[in-house]
Formats: structure tokens, sequence, C-alpha cells
């Protein structure tokens, strides 16, 4: 069987949605990675997983859609995310991705459970999409 080609990045700026997550959601949805990303264990999720560093010429067959950690900050500074739970899901399919490839016994996987324990925590705190004084025709 043949390597698998990598897939097109994301988003695709061709069909990015009309209503996105609106500007307060977006900012803190940016504010939680940022904090992620100082994590020690973030670090091998901050870039996409690089199949040539790696040598796993085989990795899109077994992960056809893969997510990091700048993907995701790059779907939120071009407004792809059509809602909060897209974004959340995003996060899941990272870890998800990781620990399909690696094992849930793999220390890379062990890394990946404890930033999304993280995420999850920050998460709680965040806005929701209406805000309260929002001027608009209740
Ligand atoms: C999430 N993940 C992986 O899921 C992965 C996939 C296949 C083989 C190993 C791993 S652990 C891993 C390591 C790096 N990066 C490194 O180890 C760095 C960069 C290449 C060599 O040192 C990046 C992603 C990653």
């Amino acid at each position: 069987v043949a390597p698998a080609p990598k897939p097109p990045s994301e988003p695709d700026m061709d069909n990015l949605p009309s209503n996105p997550i609106p500007k307060h959601q977006q900012q803190f949805a940016s504010k939680v990675i940022k904090i992620i990303k100082r994590m020690k264990d973030a670090s091998p999720f901050t870039q996409p997983v690089d199949i040539e560093k790696l040598k796993i010429p085989y990795y899109y067959n077994y992960i056809t859609r893969p997510m990091d950690l700048s993907t995701i900050e790059r779907k939120l500074n071009v407004s792809a995310y059509e809602d909060v739970q897209h974004y959340i899901d995003d996060f899941n399919l990272m870890v998800e991705n990781c620990v399909k490839f690696n094992g849930t016994d793999a220390g890379i996987s062990q890394m990946a459970r404890n930033i999304q324990a993280s995420f999850e925590k920050h998460i709680l705190a965040m806005p929701p999409r209406e805000l309260p004084q929002q001027e608009k025709a209740q």
C-alpha cells in the first residue's frame, strides 16, 4: 500500500462560515490555546505532526484529519469556527489522533491527556455566545 498523501491544511478558505463565533468567544478561545502552549507537555502539539522528521510515511493512512494547536489558532484567526463546540472538537481530535496512532499507554498519549485536562478546565469559563448587554432587538 502506498503512503497516503498529506491532507489539505485547514481551514478551507473557500468555505468559511457565514456566522462564525463572535469576537469575545474567539478572543477567549485564543487565550486558552496560548495558555496551553506554555505547558511543557504541549510542545509536540504546537505544530502539525512532521512525517519526514518522525519518519512515519504511513501516518496519513491512519490519521485522515491531522490537527494541532497552530491549526486551531489559525482557524480562530480567520473566523473558521461556526460554533465553540467545533473548536473543542478540534482539540479533542488532536488528542484522539495521538492516542490512535501511538496507543493509549504511550508517553505522548499521556502528555496529550494532560493538556486535554487543562484545556477542559479553562473552557469552563468560556463566555456565552450572546452577551447580556448586547444591543439588538430582543
Ligand atoms: C503528537 N506526536 C505524535 O502523535 C507522534 C506521531 C508519530 C510518532 C511519534 C509521535 S510523538 C510526537 C513527536 C513530535 N515531535 C518531536 O518529537 C520533535 C520534532 C521531530 C523530532 O522531535 C511531534 C508530534 C508527535
